[in-house]
């Protein structure tokens, strides 16, 4: 089952400095594509046009009727008076989440991620990887079909790397779709069915490791090796 699908013709900041262009892709139920690409490439450009947070985008998104996301930003993103715990409250009250639910469900992430001791503090007294680790949590409160996740892995310790796979994978058991935007290609090309890379703003290739295998004429490359043909101009 389709759960997005995307055909941006072009996107930008500003009008008339179009950042991307053209690109498009869908997403299935239980999919995990890697969204890959060098620095400045248009990966966070590319996820914030998805979720309608730029201002110049040409084209269209269509998620599936009745569908949620879930996105985990990058960079975190906080109410400086609000603790952990209470950021969770938020977000679940935003989406309805019924409260015998919200609970399990946080007191479970917040364990499984270390923060249980510290749900109670404001997010400014929590290290990086701390504040990251809230936001994940955040994310995978609710459940949504799909998950928009930006560069999850820079900062986690191996712990929380390791947990954080778990949850995609459960959740991909779940039926949900995930867009995973990635530096850590190691990682991406085993978890993910599907890549778009991109480079300046262009979609250079996209499809299994499969396919951008045959378009380099490499065998057995590593997704490592493809980045590097692809991008190398
Ligand atoms: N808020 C902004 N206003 C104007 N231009 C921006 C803004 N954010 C990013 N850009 C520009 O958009 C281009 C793509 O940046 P983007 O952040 O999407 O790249 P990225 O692929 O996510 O890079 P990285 O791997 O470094 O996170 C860059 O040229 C960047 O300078």
């Amino acid at each position: 089952m389709e759960i997005l699908r995307v055909k941006l013709e072009r996107a930008g900041y500003a009008r008339g400095r179009e950042i991307l262009r053209d690109v498009a892709f869908s997403l299935r139920s239980g999919e995990m594509v890697g969204l890959i690409g060098p620095n400045g490439a248009g990966k966070s450009t590319a996820i914030k046009a998805i979720l309608g947070f730029l201002g110049h985008v040409e084209g269209r998104v269509h998620l599936k009727e009745g569908c949620r996301y879930g996105y985990i930003p990058e960079h975190p993103v906080f109410y400086e008076d609000l603790t952990v715990w209470e950021h969770l409250e938020l977000a679940a009250s935003v989406w309805g989440m019924p409260r015998a639910a919200f609970e399990g469900r946080a007191l479970e992430l917040l364990e499984r991620f270390q923060l249980k001791e510290a749900r109670h503090h404001l997010p400014r007294s929590l290290s990086k990887g701390m504040q990251q680790k809230l936001m994940i949590v955040a994310g995978f409160l609710l459940q949504p079909d799909l998950y928009v996740v930006d560069e999850p892995f820079i900062g986690l310790d191996p712990r929380a790397t390791k947990t954080l796979l778990q949850l995609l994978e459960e959740e991909r058991g779940r039926g949900a779709a995930v867009l995973l935007s990635t530096h850590v290609l190691d990682t991406a090309e085993k978890i993910c069915d599907s890549f778009l890379l991109l480079h300046q703003g262009r979609c250079v290739a996209q499809g299994s490791l499969n396919r951008l295998r045959r378009q380099i004429g490499r065998e057995g490359a590593s997704l490592m090796d493809c980045f590097e043909a692809f991008t190398s101009v």
